[in-house]
């Protein structure tokens, strides 16, 4: 494992994100992994097997795609949650610097949802079911060296999740346009400028310097803004173009630099509850302050909707009790898009939450 020093302006300490290399060692790899998911909730991985075809194939459909005139675009949205979306994020209010299109990421509905998308639906649905088939077997892959890593018999207790034919798993592919400083780019209702410098806790309507976490007047415009996933797992690949940051456990913005050579994970809110809060999932977002466009492309790795998500009872005992009530994926994901993107929705799961 490679550790990526950053140095923060704040606590002078150098923060290292953990870089996998897949070609490792197997026995050294379920260690790192499951190491990473414990102190960060997110990791990088190089040599991850899924060729530059796949890659490329999937990314040349999103950059035709956003290329289009919006009248195009529109006929793909609004999404439902899936479709094409441009600058509203979920039903409730959330906006972004951004358009994107969510899709649910198996064959049928690809198929069927491809023919709205592109003006050759075979070729769009062929290049997304590829790349959504490749990034699942590396997600399973991943589960499956977590699982080893956490010493636990049954190897494949979550992969199987989300290799089920029921599978919820959704694809995103989200384009961020340029956006100059001090030049708001689309909609100038001020609704995504940030500021940190007082608590490093963004607020609509202020500035932030997104480089140092402090005082400043540079402006930033908030892309997407900080949430983390509901899902299990979150393999995410975008061009070479900065923007994502995770939040680190004392509360610093860590800005992740951009590698299209590389994927990141994401622990989700899901894998929290099912590791007893052993793995926390990541709090992230992505800016949309550079001069170039960004594009990312993000797999959820989610289980059928009728699975219950509750702690595995190898990381439950007398001292680390049960901290959630059982739930069901679908009930999960109800509560998750009736609540705002920034909102701490398995809080809400939590043993000892009162209504
Ligand atoms: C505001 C929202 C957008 C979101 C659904 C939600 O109500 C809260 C979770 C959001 C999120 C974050 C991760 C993924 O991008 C996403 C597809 C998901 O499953 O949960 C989005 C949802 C969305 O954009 O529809
Ligand atoms: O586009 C990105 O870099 C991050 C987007 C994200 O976190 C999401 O879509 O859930
Ligand atoms: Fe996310």
């Amino acid at each position: 494992m490679v550790v990526v020093p950053l140095r923060s302006k704040k606590s002078r300490a150098a923060v290292g994100v953990p870089v996998i290399d897949l070609s490792l060692e197997r026995s050294k790899l379920c260690e790192s992994i499951t190491k990473a998911c414990q102190e960060f909730g997110f990791f990088q991985v190089e040599n991850h097997g899924i060729s530059s075809d796949i890659i490329s194939r999937v990314e040349m459909e999103g950059l035709d795609f956003f290329s289009k005139p919006a009248c195009h675009k529109q006929r793909a949205g609004p999404p439902s949650p899936f479709g094409y979306g441009c600058k509203n994020i979920g039903f409730n209010g959330d906006k972004g610097d951004l358009e994107y299109l969510l899709m649910e990421a198996n064959p049928h509905s690809i198929a069927e949802r491809s023919k709205s998308i592109s003006t050759d639906p075979t070729k769009f649905s062929c290049a997304v079911n590829d790349y959504t088939e490749a990034v699942r077997k590396l997600a399973c892959e991943i589960l499956e060296m977590v699982a080893e890593g956490l010493w636990v018999p049954d190897k494949s207790i979550f992969s199987d999740l989300i290799k089920d034919v029921n599978s919820d798993s959704c694809f995103r592919i989200n384009h961020y346009p340029p956006s100059l400083n001090d030049h708001i780019s689309i909609d100038d209702d001020n609704n995504n400028w940030i500021n940190n410098n007082i608590d490093n806790n963004p607020k609509p309507g202020q500035l932030f310097d997104n480089i140092n976490n402090n005082h400043s007047t540079t402006k930033t415009r908030i892309g997407f803004g900080e949430h983390s996933d509901p899902q299990i797992l979150t393999i995410l690949r975008s061009n070479n173009v900065g923007g994502l940051q995770i939040l680190s456990r004392d509360g610093l913005w860590i800005p992740i630099p951009p590698d299209s050579d590389k994927f990141c994970v994401f622990v989700g809110d899901a894998f929290q509850a099912m590791t007893n809060g052993r793995f926390v999932s990541v709090r992230h977002r992505a800016m949309a302050n550079s001069v170039k466009p960004r594009t990312s492309m993000m797999y959820f790795a989610a289980p059928p909707l009728n699975a219950c998500i509750t702690p595995i009872p190898q990381l439950v005992s007398i001292e680390n009790p049960c901290m959630y009530r059982p739930f069901t994926w679908g009930e999960f994901k109800t509560t998750a898009y009736s609540l705002r993107l920034a909102d701490h929705r398995l809080d809400l799961f939590k043993k000892q939450h009162i209504v």
